[in-house]
C-alpha cells in the first residue's frame, strides 16, 4: 500500500480537504480542519488511510458506514461542529443581504430522527437480498442492516424483510441488465400515530412471490399497517413510479404534528424530520404575523400541513401544489380537522400565481416552501403584483434561496431575516426561513445598492422605475405577464387555460 502524509489539512464548510497527487486533484472525505492525515494512493481514487493527528471535535462512535455511503457528511465529527460549521456557512452565504446573524436552530436529536426511508436492493456474495444506500456520486449499494438517521422501528422492518425477501428468493432488480423484481423499499413512520406504511417498488406489476412476502411480513407483527406495490419500470434513478397497487391496509398512514392529523399517501412529500417539521412550521408562523383579516396563499404546499398550521391565523388560507394525490390529500387533512377557511388547488405554483395577478388579486402574507430547485422569476413577480406584505421563503436549498432573495430585491422586498432550523442532523442539509417584507422604496433602494455589484447603475435604474410608479396604481403590463408565462413554460412545459377564482 502506497501511503503519503498530508499535514494540518484545510477543511471548508463540507468536511473534506482537496489533495494534489501526480498533477491531479483529489477530495478526501471525512476529515476536519487542521489533522494531519495519511492517504492511500494506490487505488484508482486516493482514500484516507488513517488520521495522524486528530481533531478534538473528531468522534468515534459514529457511523460504521461512513467511510463509504453517501447519506451522511459529518458523522465523524461532534454534533456541535457540525453546526458551527452549518451557521458559518449561512452566515457567509447571505453575507450580501447585510442580515441580523444567522442562527441554526436545532430540530430534534441528530440520531433516528427520519419518518421516511429507501433502500436499494442486490443480491450478497451469498446470494442472500441484502439492501443499503448508494456512495457517493455513484450507483454502487453499501450494504447497511441500521442507518442511524432512519427511526429504528422502519430498521426493524427492513432487516425483517430481507430474511422474508430471501426466504421467498425475490431477485433484486438490476440496474444494468434491467432485470429482477425489487427495485426499492420505501417505508414511512408515524412517531406520533406509530403506523407503518411499507411501498415495494417494483420493475413493473408482475412480481412473482408477492403474496407468500405481504403474508410472512403480517406474520411477523412489526406494525405494519398498509402494505403498496408501485410500479416503475422506467429507466431512472428516480425511486417511484407513478402507479401503484394497495396490498394490505388502507393504502396510507396518519401522523399527528402540532395537534393536527395528516392522511401521507406514498407519492406525496411529508417533511422527513416529525420534530423539526414542528419547530420549522411553527417559526415560519411566528415570523409570518398573520392577521385574521388576511388572505394567506400557501404556495408548494404538499399535504397541506402549512396551511392547515396557518389556518387559525388568517382569514382565509389557499394552498397550491402540483401533485394532484398531495392535493386530495390536503383537502382530506382539512376535512378532518374541521378547518373551513382552507382551499386546496392543483396547479403549478407560477401559473397560479402568475394568473391571480393577471386578475389583479390582491393578497397579504405568501408563505412558500418550493423544492430543491426552488421558485421562479414569474413567481417572484407575481408576489409583487399580488401585493402581499409578507413573504415567508422555506427553503431547504440555501444556494436557489440566495438567487430567489436577490430576484425578490429586484422587486419591492426586502429580506429581514433569516432563520435555520436542523431539519436534516448529520447530511450538509439545512433548512432556512426567510422573511421578506415589502417596504419602503427607499429601504428597497438602499438594500439594492448593498447587494448588488453595479450598485450606482442598479439605483439609476430603479430610481427611473419608481419616479414613473409613483403613487400610480401598479397596472400589469401586457408584455410582463407574457414574461411570466413563458418562464412558467420554460420549467413546466405547459400552460394551463384554467380561470381561477378570485377572493
Ligand atoms: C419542499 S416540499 C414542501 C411541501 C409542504 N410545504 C410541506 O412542508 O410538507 C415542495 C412541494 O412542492 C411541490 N411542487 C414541486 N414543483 C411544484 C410546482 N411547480 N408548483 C407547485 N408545487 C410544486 C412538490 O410536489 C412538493 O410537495
Amino acid at each position: 500500500m502506497a501511503l503519503k502524509e498530508f499535514k494540518n489539512v484545510s477543511v471548508g464548510y463540507i468536511p473534506d480537504t482537496e489533495i494534489e497527487l501526480n498533477k491531479k486533484k483529489y477530495k478526501i472525505h471525512d476529515v476536519i480542519n487542521g489533522e494531519d492525515i495519511l492517504v492511500d494512493t494506490d487505488k484508482n481514487y486516493p482514500t484516507l488511510s488513517k488520521v495522524l493527528k486528530p481533531s478534538k471535535d473528531r468522534i468515534y462512535d459514529g457511523c460504521p458506514y461512513q467511510a463509504e455511503c453517501g447519506g451522511c457528511q459529518f458523522q465523524h465529527v461532534s454534533y456541535e461542529y457540525e453546526k458551527k460549521l452549518k451557521e458559518k456557512y449561512l452566515n457567509d452565504l447571505f453575507k450580501p443581504f447585510d442580515l441580523p446573524y444567522i442562527k441554526l436552530v436545532s430540530g430534534d436529536s441528530p440520531l433516528h430522527y427520519r419518518n421516511k426511508c429507501q433502500m436499494t436492493y442486490k443480491l450478497s456474495k451469498t446470494k442472500k437480498v441484502v439492501c443499503g444506500l448508494y456512495e457517493e456520486y455513484s450507483h454502487k449499494i453499501v450494504t447497511i442492516s441500521n442507518c442511524l438517521l432512519q427511526a429504528n422501528e422502519a430498521n426493524h422492518v427492513i432487516e425483517a424483510l430481507n430474511k422474508v425477501l430471501t426466504k421467498n428468493k425475490i431477485r433484486p432488480y438490476d440496474e444494468k441488465t434491467r432485470e429482477g423484481n425489487l427495485r426499492h423499499v420505501y417505508i414511512r413512520y408515524g412517531f406520533n400515530s406509530k403506523e407503518i406504511m411499507v411501498v415495494l417498488v417494483t420493475n413493473g406489476e408482475m412480481f412473482p412471490g408477492r403474496n407468500n412476502v405481504v403474508t410472512d411480513l403480517k406474520k411477523l407483527n412489526l406494525g405494519i399497517t398498509t402494505i403498496v406495490q408501485n410500479y416503475n419500470s422506467r429507466d431512472t434513478s428516480i425511486v417511484l413510479g407513478d402507479k401503484e397497487k394497495v396490498i394490505y391496509g388502507p393504502g396510507y398512514i396518519y401522523e399527528f404534528v402540532g395537534g393536527y392529523k395528516f392522511k401521507i399517501s406514498g407519492t406525496s412529500f411529508f417533511q422527513i424530520n416529525t420534530i423539526g417539521m414542528e419547530k420549522l412550521y411553527n417559526l415560519a408562523l411566528e415570523k409570518a404575523e398573520i392577521k385574521n383579516t388576511d388572505f394567506v396563499i400557501d404556495a408548494y404546499c404538499g399535504v397541506g400541513t402549512i396551511s392547515i398550521f396557518a389556518s387559525k391565523y388568517a382569514k382565509k388560507v389557499i394552498g397550491v401544489e402540483l401533485n394532484k394525490n398531495a392535493i386530495q390529500d390536503a383537502k382530506i387533512n382539512a376535512k378532518i380537522n374541521n378547518i373551513t377557511n382552507v382551499d386546496f388547488i392543483a396547479d403549478d405554483a407560477t401559473n397560479y400565481m402568475t394568473h391571480l395577478a393577471k386578475d389583479r388579486v390582491k393578497c397579504d402574507v405568501v408563505l412558500m416552501d418550493p423544492p430543491r430547485d426552488g421558485s421562479t422569476k414569474a413567481f417572484i413577480n407575481a408576489i409583487n403584483y399580488l401585493g402581499a406584505r409578507k413573504v415567508v421563503y422555506v427553503s431547504c436549498n440555501a444556494e436557489t434561496l440566495k438567487r430567489d432573495l436577490y430576484l425578490f430585491s429586484e422587486n419591492d422586498y426586502v429580506v429581514k431575516s433569516i432563520t435555520a432550523v436542523d431539519m436534516f442532523p448529520r447530511t450538509l442539509h439545512t433548512e432556512c426561513v426567510a422573511v421578506l417584507e415589502k417596504d419602503s422604496e427607499l429601504e428597497s433602494l438602499e438594500k439594492l445598492s448593498k447587494i448588488s455589484k453595479n450598485g450606482g447603475n442598479v439605483l439609476d435604474e430603479l430610481n427611473k422605475k419608481n419616479k414613473n410608479n409613483s403613487n400610480k396604481m401598479r397596472v400589469i403590463p401586457k408584455a410582463d405577464i407574457e414574461m411570466m408565462r413563458e418562464d412558467q413554460y420554460e420549467r413546466t412545459g405547459k400552460i394551463s387555460s384554467k380561470k381561477y377564482k378570485k377572493y
